[in-house]
């Protein structure tokens, strides 16, 4: 079904353009506000949200992430990442209302979301999925981007196709179901880049009863 994904090798493109949709996997969305209302959200959340460098232990080692990290879910819904149960925080005002106007814009019902702070370049995530059990079958996952212009690269997990989109600060993007099934992202560390920059996903998780 999703075998015609058109080549975007080395494909470089911005979100807020529009020019990207790797067959509809991966959309741009605009949201009705400004450039002051963004600057608004980084810098309140960034003083509000009780940001936690996570770890994980893996072959009896325990590594820290490179980048801070908070997760806010509705009431009884648990998430493991690495095989880490996240701390769930309760929702601040700022996320509720996000939550609702992405809800509307996306015609999703979003009851998580995980909140990324990359203080600087060096931050980073690598090669990943977002394909939890707790995610249900088919994820839609939407993701906000405020502060520093970063990379978001992508690649297939068959066949060499990759590419890559530059997320600046205001740009949304919603991440179909078939785009967490078929590739793998990551945000590259990039040195050079000084500024701070939030990621926010949005997603829907399933309670236990319910995977
Ligand atoms: O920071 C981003 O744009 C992506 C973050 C991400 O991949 C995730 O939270 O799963
Ligand atoms: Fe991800």
């Amino acid at each position: 079904m999703y075998d015609d994904v058109v080549a975007i090798n080395e494909t470089h493109a911005s979100a807020s353009e529009n020019s990207l949709s790797i067959d509809g996997l991966l959309k741009p969305l605009k949201l009705p506000f400004g450039r002051d209302m963004y600057d608004h959200l980084l810098s309140q959340l960034e003083q509000s949200i009780p940001w936690q460098q996570d770890s994980f232990v893996s072959f009896d080692r325990r590594f820290t992430i490179p980048r801070m990290q908070a997760w806010f879910a509705d009431d009884g819904l648990q998430y493991r990442y690495a095989d880490n149960l996240m701390h769930t925080q309760p929702w601040l005002p700022e996320l509720l209302q996000l939550r609702q106007i992405i809800n509307n814009a996306t015609q999703c019902e979003f009851n998580a979301v995980l909140a990324t702070l990359y203080r600087h370049g060096n931050d980073h995530v690598t090669w990943h999925s977002d394909d939890e059990r707790e995610l249900g079958y088919a994820p839609v996952i939407a993701s906000l981007s405020l502060g520093a212009t970063r990379c978001f690269q992508f690649r297939h997990k068959e066949n060499d196709t990759k590419g890559e989109i530059s997320l600046h600060h205001g740009d949304l993007i919603v991440m179909e179901p078939a785009f967490q099934h078929y590739w793998e992202h990551q945000v590259p560390p990039q040195p050079d880049v000084l500024e701070p920059r939030i990621n926010l996903t949005f997603r829907r998780v399933y309670s236990e009863a319910t995977y």
